[in-house]
């Protein structure tokens, strides 16, 4: 279980002027797969990477299981449990799919059970395998095989900010059945930032970020229909215009 207790964050812009990005933030989080969404700059991926341990709050605590984390950098909260998908993977000149996923497990694994988790995220095992990472890979594979070294590292806490950017939407369907699976199969908290409805269709609990707040939380039976409500109103208005 993840706790944030009164977070805030707080940086100098180019003029030297504080700005608060997140404010007295409260939050629980203990559901199995649970979305953060909410307007454009609102502070979620600060709050995700905050989570991460890439940047620390000015205030507040952030506790994993009851124990204060805040203070730990991205390494020691890896090593507790938290993982980080980053937009791309990391390449190293050489780095094959089945190096990074054994990387990433943290122990030596079969071919076998990287082909199941390969074949898990919807890529053809026998094909990947041995590929190296580097730009020849669509941005679609290289978010597939990100999603495996999740799947491989198993972690108590999973963050996914935005898998969707940069995908088309063929592609973003069938990513959608992978993150299904997850849910499924994966036994901590799935905790993805996403605008996509689908996303936050399978989601058990939103979270709606605004301006550094949290302005909305619950079940997503409660909280799409006020999203949708807000995003057709909106689309209504700027059509009349
Ligand atoms: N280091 C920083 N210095 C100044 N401003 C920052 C810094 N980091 C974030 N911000 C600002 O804080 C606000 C929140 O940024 P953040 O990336 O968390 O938003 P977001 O909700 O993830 O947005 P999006 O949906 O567009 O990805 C933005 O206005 C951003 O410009």
């Amino acid at each position: 279980m993840l706790e944030l207790r009164n977070i805030s964050y707080e940086v100098s812009d180019e003029k030297a002027e504080n700005k608060e990005i997140l404010k007295n933030i409260n939050l629980t989080i203990d559901d199995h797969f649970v979305a953060i969404t909410g307007p454009n700059g609102g502070g979620k991926s600060t709050l995700a990477k905050m989570i991460a341990g890439i940047i620390k709050p000015t205030e507040g605590q952030i506790l994993l299981d009851g124990e204060d984390i805040t203070e730990l950098g991205i390494t020691e909260r890896a090593r507790k449990g938290i993982s980080f998908a980053f937009q791309q993977p990391v390449h190293f000149k050489g780095l094959t799919v089945k190096d990074l996923i054994t990387l990433a497990a943290g122990r030596t694994m079969s071919v076998t059970e990287i082909c199941d988790i390969l074949s898990e995220v919807g890529l053809c095992a026998r094909e990947y395998i041995d590929r190296e990472i580097n730009a020849s890979l669509s941005g679609g594979e290289l978010k597939r095989i990100e999603i495996a070294m999740i799947f491989a590292r198993g972690t108590k806490l999973s963050i996914f900010d935005e898998p969707e950017a940069g995908i088309d939407l063929w592609s973003f369907n069938s990513l959608i059945h992978v993150f299904e699976k997850m849910r499924d199969e994966i036994n901590g908290t799935i905790l993805i930032i996403s605008h996509q409805e689908k996303i936050l269709e399978i989601a058990d609990k939103i979270i709606v970020i605004a301006d550094g707040q949290i302005d909305k939380i619950g079940g997503k039976d409660e909280i799409l229909p006020q999203l949708l409500y807000t995003t057709k109103t909106c689309q209504t208005l700027s059509d009349k215009q």
